[in-house]
């Protein structure tokens, strides 16, 4: 048994009434996840910050009600986490290897997430039976191969939320003409829980939109999410 670690304070405020049912996690994180391989036993002192936390912030994207996937979930980052904090989300954990959907299940019904699923399979398998307002992903692939697995997952006007690090802009200016040629998308970096993480944490958001929309602009919102009157007039048909 590796322990249990001790939320900050930082910690406490982010979780507040759920915190207890993240503890849990923490906890089974420490123990079964260090000693079936699944998480490093250096990575056991900054649980909280580097993983609960981290991962906690991105639930400031989602709104009430979505559905999400969260491609390659592992030990369950982010998507255990976003069941805790939200639940009104409907998350799928969506994991190839067995070892890990068997931990992921443990998890689930453990923490009594009512509103979380796990689903053994590969991105590029489902795409035909799953489809989600957001997919999340953390550490999972390069963007332009996350985007081939994470884009047909989702519904028109739906975002991948994918999380990276530092170098998040130079990765998505690279990968933005392959983007374009996989749906038509607009993308943007966005940093999110300036002032509950340190760092903040940073997302790479690619939304799936209309051909139309993303010819406007490279980060333009989809139609859905403009202010009334924003719109591109048409030009006049001769
Ligand atoms: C480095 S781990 C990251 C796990 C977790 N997201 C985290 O941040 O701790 C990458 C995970 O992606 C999963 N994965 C790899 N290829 C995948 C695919 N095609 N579809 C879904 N998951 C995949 C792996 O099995 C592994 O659990």
């Amino acid at each position: 048994m590796t322990g249990h670690v001790v939320p900050s304070e930082g910690a406490r405020e982010l979780f507040g009434e759920v915190l207890p049912v993240a503890q849990r996690y923490a906890d089974l994180l420490a123990d079964a996840g260090v000693e079936r391989g699944l998480i490093g036993p250096r990575e056991v002192p900054r649980l909280w910050e580097r993983h609960l936390m981290n991962c906690a912030v991105v639930e400031e994207l989602l709104p009430k009600g979505a559905d999400v996937i969260d491609i390659g979930s592992g030990a369950g980052l982010p998507g255990v986490v976003l069941g805790i904090l939200r639940p009104d989300l409907a998350v799928t954990l969506l994991e190839p290897l067995l070892r890990r959907t068997v931990f992921l299940e443990e998890c689930v019904d453990l923490l009594g997430l009512e509103n979380v699923t796990v689903r053994r399979g590969r991105a590029e398998e489902v795409r035909r039976e799953l489809r989600a307002d957001f997919v999340t992903a953390r550490a999972v692939a390069p963007l332009p191969r996350l985007a081939g697995w994470a884009l047909p997952l989702l519904r028109e006007g739906g975002s991948l939320l994918a999380m990276k690090g530092e170098q998040a802009e130079a990765e998505l200016d690279a990968a933005r003409q392959d983007l374009s040629k996989q749906r038509p998308c607009v993308a943007d970096v966005i940093r999110v829980g300036g002032g509950k993480v340190n760092p903040a944490t940073t997302v790479v958001r690619v939304t799936v939109t209309t051909e139309l929309e993303a010819g406007t602009s490279k980060a333009t919102p989809p139609r859905s999410q403009r202010a009334p009157g924003g719109r591109k007039k048409r030009g006049r048909k001769r």
